[in-house]
């Protein structure tokens, strides 16, 4: 028999992630389908550059360095409000603030934040991408962009929590999608209705998808109800060429 060739999918490693991997992982004829990778968002980001994944939970910020793009699916990871997995970090309020930490995991949101800090706070703190083990250096008037579950737990440790997404709400009246399923070439159709039917699995199933990733640094049914928000409407396509916008106007874009 001829062994068909598989289709590459990269998919973030986060808690976030698990309501979308949920069918997806219980879905037999899509495992025959496809090789499954889970990785950061910077690296399924340069997965999908480089064509070594075809598709990928990717930051939306790669849009730009794609070819070829196509949104292929009904499920993203976005917020209509606060996400609270993406945050500015500070011991002091964000005026004081003199040098920010770039999470070295993130490509939408360092671009968020760098934008935010023009654009909505109008302050030009010194800006670095930063290294592994950054967060032990938030600290005094070095603040830092954290996010996934390592913000969850950063919450805990933080005297000033500046939402990334609640801030772009309030600046543009627009949700933010962070990460989409993004497809470098035409997929068959026939997987891209199979995959939207699996991604919608996990939302049914909240209850199940919490029980197998005990968590206890934030609460998951709020996290995955009220702050992460699934489904890609079409405002929240708009809110994503918002930031598209912005991204293309920027000087200096982290991708
Ligand atoms: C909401 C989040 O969104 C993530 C943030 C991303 C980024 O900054 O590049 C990419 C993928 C998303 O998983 C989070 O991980 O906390």
């Amino acid at each position: 028999m001829i062994e068909l060739k598989k289709i590459k999918v990269g998919a973030v490693s986060y808690l976030n992630t698990k309501p979308l991997l949920y069918g997806i992982k219980r879905s037999p004829a899509l495992m025959q389908m496809i090789d499954l990778i889970e990785d950061y968002p910077a690296n399924i980001a340069a997965r999908l550059a480089a064509g070594t994944i075809d598709i990928g939970l990717a930051p939306v910020a790669v849009i730009p360095k794609l070819n070829e793009w196509h949104i292929v699916s009904d499920y993203c990871i976005s917020a209509e409000n606060d996400v609270a997995s993406v945050c500015l970090f500070s011991d002091v309020a964000v005026d004081k603030i003199e040098k920010v930490l770039l999470d070295y995991q993130s490509r939408t949101s360092v671009n968020l934040c760098k934008i935010l800090l023009k654009h909505y706070w109008h302050i030009n703190p010194v800006q670095e991408e930063a290294k592994e083990h950054y967060i032990n250096a938030i600290k005094g008037t070095t603040a830092g962009v954290v996010i996934g579950d390592r913000a969850l737990k950063q919450r805990a440790n933080s005297a000033y929590i500046y939402d990334l997404a609640g801030a772009w709400k309030n600046m543009t009246g627009l949700p933010f999608v962070f990460a989409a399923w993004i497809a470098n070439s035409q997929l068959p159709q026939d997987f891209i209705t199979l995959f939207n039917e699996a991604n919608a699995l996990g939302l049914q199933h909240l209850d199940e998808v919490i029980a197998e990733n005990p968590y206890t640094a934030y609460d998951l049914h709020t996290y995955y109800t009220a702050n992460i928000s699934y489904t890609l409407t079409a405002q929240k396509i708009e809110g994503m060429n918002r930031f598209l916008d912005y991204l293309r106007t920027a000087s200096a874009a982290l991708v």
